[in-house]
């Protein structure tokens, strides 16, 4: 698997940590090339000039708008006399052999179709290669490795340059490394001659077709990734002994083009489209990074800046190239180049030294830090006992800074030790840390999302991105806008719902997608959901990056924060990076290491600012007793015993348990420190803890996070309060409640409800209990795997069963209908699935999943049969499901009609497929094969244990 951006690959052993950070703008450089053969005999003229090394002049104007500069500066500009060499050298020479320096780098073509993106990209890697190899001959005290992969994006799927196999390749995120290309080859290379072989296989492997502007068009953007890895061949102490590891990137794009112009029809039309249209988001995506990164940057709505997010979200030196034609005929495509290049010169990146430590050298490094930090804290607290006021002063600034960076280290420390637990799963891959559930739940989600969108593609023989996919179609099934009304009274009485409106709603499916899939990544797919042809027509009509931008796409700009934080996260965890199969030799080890550091064991000196010390900063109030988290198993029930007790804290590592040492740093609960006598006493206690936790703000967060409201970070009470008051809010937590608006509709009665949700999950109950026996479903399948087919159809079964009880959306039930293939790994997540359903039902009876989201999904669902099926194709339906031809809301009767038959396996299936189908992103309806109509079953490529069973069922955490 390759790790793509600029961060540290998979391969290599050990973490990465950054150092030297370097800001620094974006090298933009302009090229422009002759005038070619067809724009001298067209008699074109050559509007552009460079005057200098740093500007260009637009000479033709005359038929210009006024408003239109007519000098333009750059870090430098190539007229059409200069080489290629030139370019290289002073364009991206310096930026691109960072690499070599433990710095990562990009290097980007940009320009207009024909412009010569190719022609200067080729002969930039040429040199950059040349170079490398002769800096690796030269340095002979060090050792370098280095390795190569290919990538192109065709069409929004991506694809292997160095393998014969066309499957298109999967997008993960990696809370520590980013986006992954899964199963995207890197071949360690022996020499130059062997990197040089490996460029001309993907010379000839890359999308190229004619155009009427390029006999040999690129159709597709192509990222070239050459990671060097150098380590000292002996260790000296005083020399720079450190592992260096960077990736440097070639990215040559696919050319922005008018329809118009290069007489595109067909697949380069449908080309033009795609390309058109991932570079309109890198050009937002850059617009918005050069004002600062304020807001959401789309990376996600297209592969290509998912792709390249950690170039461009500014962990690279990254140096740009704008090829353009000096043609009279292109000035339009000329400008818009230009525009792109001025937003790029704006922006910032802030590239480090990537220095890559053992796992082992790194633990011990922070645990002397930590224990030098804790000492010097100790003796200057012993000192401010006798020291005058203006010293004690200083010393209390030097103590919250040590306490920072104390905390800071102790995050680092602690993620490390997550991270070799992680590399050996425990009993059961149930078991789950807090924190990668929380790292993990937007992947997670997306995961899924994905999925949604390979199962469209696999149905239109053509790659969908998911993220457009889901957004368009999952977001509209989930709105709730109208009022309950008998099911059976509806047709007449609800008015059809507006399309208009329903697309247009910006609060209630978004709270939904995020309830159920995690933040919504992109606004864009309202356009998506109400035209199927304007992807295709409208952005092949034009390319005007930047401006363009400004208005079409403008939902998609005020997405949420998931985005930003995404990449925050990726930089964060970027600084700890292990490879499970090279490290797990040393696993017991490295985890009774950290065991110790947890423990304390190394340092038996108690900590100055221990509980019962007095400390100024609330701060370190917080780091002390945040050590003290074994009090907190004494509030739950006495009926547990100590051994149930432990075995719950390490399983139900969650918002239970952020809520339990949030309880426990309380000085005012510490009377829950006392164990309770009986069982009263512990209800006391627990509702008095689950109140506390309520009015206290990371109590609420915890439990605003526990609701599904994620991407709202809880700062203060207002915050919360206007997130519970607002009807929104509101409604999300009745719904994550498992109630009925109509219930609670008194604040009280809600506040109540709130408190007893908060009750609940501290309480342990049946479930929890249930849940932390089930990997004994592994264990069973284990003993007699030969018996789990019979069991999988008897447990599906019960399931849809369960499903159907519980009036879980069709959705829901659909999506995991596909996702269960029978394998032998399904077996424990079926068995979750299940005691999950059982609880509802046993507990809040079909109340869990109202009828009103159930009813509104069918809507939702018959309005997406308008959009995904020709009329054809419906009345073929209607036929099958012996719904009457002449008879009204067909559509709607349709939908009614699917998983009705919990015990017809081949109707579950039918339906299954249909609705997977209904949400799928179409993107052209005639590419729909015609075998949809008679449905098809595709069993979807899935990785169920990256599946967050919390997003799911949202109200059980
Ligand atoms: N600076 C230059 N000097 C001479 N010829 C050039 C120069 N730049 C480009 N060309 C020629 O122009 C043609 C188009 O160039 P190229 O294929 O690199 O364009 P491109 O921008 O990559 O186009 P597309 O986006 O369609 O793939 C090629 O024949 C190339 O040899």
């Amino acid at each position: 698997m390759g790790v793509v951006g600029n961060n540290v690959d998979d391969s290599t052993r050990g973490n990465s940590l950054r150092s030297n950070a370097h800001e620094e703008k974006i090298f933009v450089s302009i090229r422009l090339r002759p005038l070619n053969e067809r724009e001298i005999a067209n008699n074109d003229a050559s509007d552009w000039d460079c005057i200098n090394n740093t500007t260009l002049v637009f000479r033709n104007s005359a038929s210009e708008r006024s408003t239109s500069p007519t000098a333009y500066s750059f870090d430098r500009v190539f007229g059409n006399d200069s080489s290629t060499r030139q370019v290289y050298e002073e364009g991206a020479r310096s930026v691109a052999l960072s690499v070599v320096s433990g710095i990562n780098s990009s290097i980007f073509a940009y320009g207009q179709t024909s412009s010569g993106k190719t022609y200067t990209m080729s002969g930039i890697t040429g040199h950059t290669v040349a170079d490398i190899y002769d800096y690796v001959d030269k340095n002979t005290s060090r050792k370098f490795i280095l390795k190569f992969s290919a990538m192109e994006i065709y069409n929004e799927a991506v694809r292997d340059l160095l393998s014969s196999d066309n499957t298109p390749l999967r997008l993960l995120d990696d809370p520590e490394r980013g986006t992954v290309v899964e199963k995207l080859s890197q071949i360690t290379l022996k020499d130059k001659d062997h990197l040089r072989e490996l460029l001309s296989v993907c010379e000839a492997q890359r999308q190229i077709g004619e155009t009427a502007l390029n006999e040999m068009s690129s159709r597709s953007h192509q990222i070239l990734r050459l990671t060097v890895e150098s380590s000292p061949r002996e260790y000296k102490r005083f020399e720079n002994s450190a592992t260096l590891t960077a990736t440097v990137n070639f990215v040559d794009l696919a050319g922005s083009e008018r329809a118009s112009q290069t007489m595109s029809a067909g697949t380069r039309l449908k080309e033009g489209s795609h390309i058109n249209r991932s570079l309109l988001t890198l050009g937002t995506v850059i617009r918005k990074l050069s004002k600062g990164r304020n807001g959401h940057v789309p990376y996600r709505d297209s592969k290509l800046t998912r792709i390249l997010q950690n170039s461009l979200g500014g962990n690279a030196r990254t140096a740009i190239i704008c090829t353009m034609s000096p043609a009279h005929s292109h000035v339009e495509q000329s400008r818009n180049t230009l525009l792109f290049a001025s937003c790029a010169k704006q922006v910032s990146t802030n590239a480090h030294v990537n220095v890559m430590m053992s796992e082992k050298a790194l633990i011990k490094q922070l645990q002397r830090e930590l224990a030098r930090l804790e000492n010097q804290l100790k003796n200057l607290g012993s000192l401010s006992m006798s020291g005058d006021s203006d010293a004690l002063k200083e010393k209390e600034l030097l103590i919250q800074k040590m306490d920072r960076e104390i905390r800071e280290l102790t995050q680092q420390r602690d993620q490390a030790h997550f991270r070799l637990q992680n590399l050996v799963p425990p009993a059961g891959e149930y078991q789950r840390s807090k924190h990668w559930d929380e790292q993990s739940s937007i992947s997670e989600s997306h995961e899924k999302l994905a999925w949604f969108g390979e199962y469209a593609a696999s149905e239109t023989s053509e790659i969908i991105d998911p993220l457009r996919f889901d957004a368009g179609s999952i977001a509209s099934y989930f709105s709730d806008r109208s009022e309950g009304l008998n099911l059976n009274k509806r047709d007449e009485q609800i008015p059809e719902p507006s399309e208009e409106q329903f697309l247009s709603d910006d609060t209630s499916p978004r709270l939904f997608i995020e309830k159920y899939f995690g933040p919504d990544p992109t606004k864009g797919w309202e356009k998506t959901a109400q035209g199927v042809d304007m992807s295709t027509e409208d952005t092949c009509k034009e390319v005007q990056c930047i401006e363009i931008v400004t208005t079409t796409n403008k939902a998609s700009l005020d997405s949420g924060p998931f985005q930003g934080n995404d990449n925050l996260q990726h930089q964060e965890m970027d600084h700890i990076h292990h490879d499970k199969e090279t490290l797990d030799p040393a696993i017991e080890e490295k985890q009774k290491t950290m065991e110790c550091v947890v423990n304390g064991s190394e340092h038996p000196e108690p900590s100055p600012c221990s509980s019962d010390s007095e400390s100024p900063d609330p701060n370190v109030v917080d780091l002390s007793r945040s050590r003290s988290s074994g009090a907190v198993l004494t509030t739950t029930p006495p009926s547990r015993t100590p051994e149930m007790e432990k075995e719950d804290d390490t399983r139900f590592i969650g918002v239970k348990d952020s809520i339990k040492s949030h309880v426990a740093s309380e000085p005012e609960l510490s009377k829950l420190e006392e164990p309770a006598l009986d069982g009263k006493n512990c209800q006391e206690d627990n509702l008095k803890e689950s109140l506390d936790m309520v009015e206290s703000t990371d109590g609420k967060q915890q439990i605003i996070m526990s609701l599904g409201l994620h991407d709202k970070k809880i700062k203060s009470e207002k915050q919360f309060r206007d997130i519970v008051n607002s009807t929104d809010g509101k409604q999300q937590i009745i719904m994550s409640l498992g109630l009925d608006d109509k219930m609670v509709k008194p604040e009280k009665q809600f506040t109540n409800n709130l408190v007893q949700e908060a009750e609940s999950i501290l309480t342990p109950t049946k479930m929890e209990k249930d849940f932390t026996q089930v990997p004994s479903g592994e264990n069973d399948l284990q003993k007699s795997p030969s018996n789990w087919p019979m069991e999988f159809e008897k447990q599906r079964a019960e399931i849809i069963q369960l499903w159907d009880a519980c009036n879980i959306a069709l959705v829901h039930r659909s999506y995991f209908y596909l996702v269960f293939k029978g394998d032998p790994s399904d077996a424990i997540y079926m068995e979750v699935e299940l005691r999950r359903l059982s609880y509802l039902k046993d507990s809040r009876g079909t109340n869990i999943a109202s009828m009103k989201v159930l009813k509104r999904e069918r809507e939702m669902l018959s309005k997406l049969m308008l959009k995904k099926f020709s009329a054809k194709e419906r009345e073929a339906l209607f036929l099958k499901y012996g719904i009457g031809l002449k008879t009204k809301r067909r559509r709607l009767q349709l939908c009614r009609k699917l998983w009705t038959d919990t015990k017809d396996m081949e109707h579950i299936k039918e339906s299954a497929a249909l609705v997977a189908k209904l949400v799928g992103y179409v993107e052209e309806l005639s590419q729909v094969p015609k075998e949809v109509v008679g449905l098809t079953f595709s069993t979807p490529q899935v990785n169920i244990r990256s599946f967050s069973w919390k997003n799911s069922m949202p109200s059980l955490i």
